[in-house]
């Protein structure tokens, strides 16, 4: 947990007064959130873009200003987090569902910066299953598909039902391990109708902020 955190309040040094804030999603966006909500209290001007309605609850509560992505030309800077990265800045993401909105936010981005603890940098992206977000309508036909081509999906659940995105999409978690040309797979799935997003975020961050028990290293990339 202290990897989280540091890595996640040393990217918040990064943000100016005045600047509109991108704010990721997950346990150590939750670090960086908290920091933020301090910097606004100590005076700073900053409006923020949420990426999920768990993060849009935080930041109200700790009193950040929020604004609609529609509402900004675009984000200064964006903080989230990442559930695998392997060392040619490709990511998994979207554990916390909330891939679709994350990757708007990052694509709006002058600068991402990803957060994680060592734990999530990895040679090789698949021991973590990529999460495909599908609209509901004929769910089961892009699932026959992910199978067929030998993805072993499962359609992801929570208590008992089936997960829910912000946007009311499902998402399936589907098995990379045997992949090895992510940009093939991206160009694929973004090809298959009922695909929404997927959270293959291939190269995509300008710098990684990487947390360990005692300290944090500033990838530039
Ligand atoms: O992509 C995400 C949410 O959709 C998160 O950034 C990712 O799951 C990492 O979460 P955490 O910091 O809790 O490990």
């Amino acid at each position: 947990m202290k990897g989280k955190q540091l890595a996640g309040e040393k990217a918040v040094e990064y943000i100016e007064d005045g600047m509109i804030v991108g704010l990721g999603t997950g346990s150590t966006a939750y670090y960086a959130i908290k920091k933020i909500g301090e910097l606004v209290k100590s005076g700073f001007k900053i409006k923020c873009v949420s990426t999920s309605t768990s993060t849009t609850e935080l930041a109200t509560t700790l009193g950040i200003e929020l604004v609609s992505l529609n509402d900004v030309e675009s984000i200064d800077i964006t903080i989230d987090g990442a559930d695998e990265i392997d060392k040619n800045n490709n990511a998994i993401k979207g554990g916390g569902g909330a891939l679709l909105f994350e990757k708007l936010v990052a694509t709006a981005s002058k600068k991402v910066i990803w957060v994680v603890d060592s734990s999530k940098m990895v040679t090789k992206l698949g021991d973590f299953l990529l999460p495909i977000e599908v609209i509901p309508f004929g769910a089961k036909h892009v699932y026959n598909t992910l199978e067929i081509n030998g993805y072993q999906p499962k359609f992801r659940y929570t208590n008992e039902m089936l997960y829910k995105t912000d946007s009311n999409n499902y998402i399936i978690d589907v098995n990379i391990s045997n992949v090895s040309n992510y940009l093939q797979l991206q160009e694929w799935l973004d090809s298959i109708t009922g695909i929404v997003e997927h959270g293959l975020f291939l190269g995509s961050a300008d710098m990684i902020v990487v947390g360990s028990e005692d300290s944090c290293d500033t990838l530039f990339v």
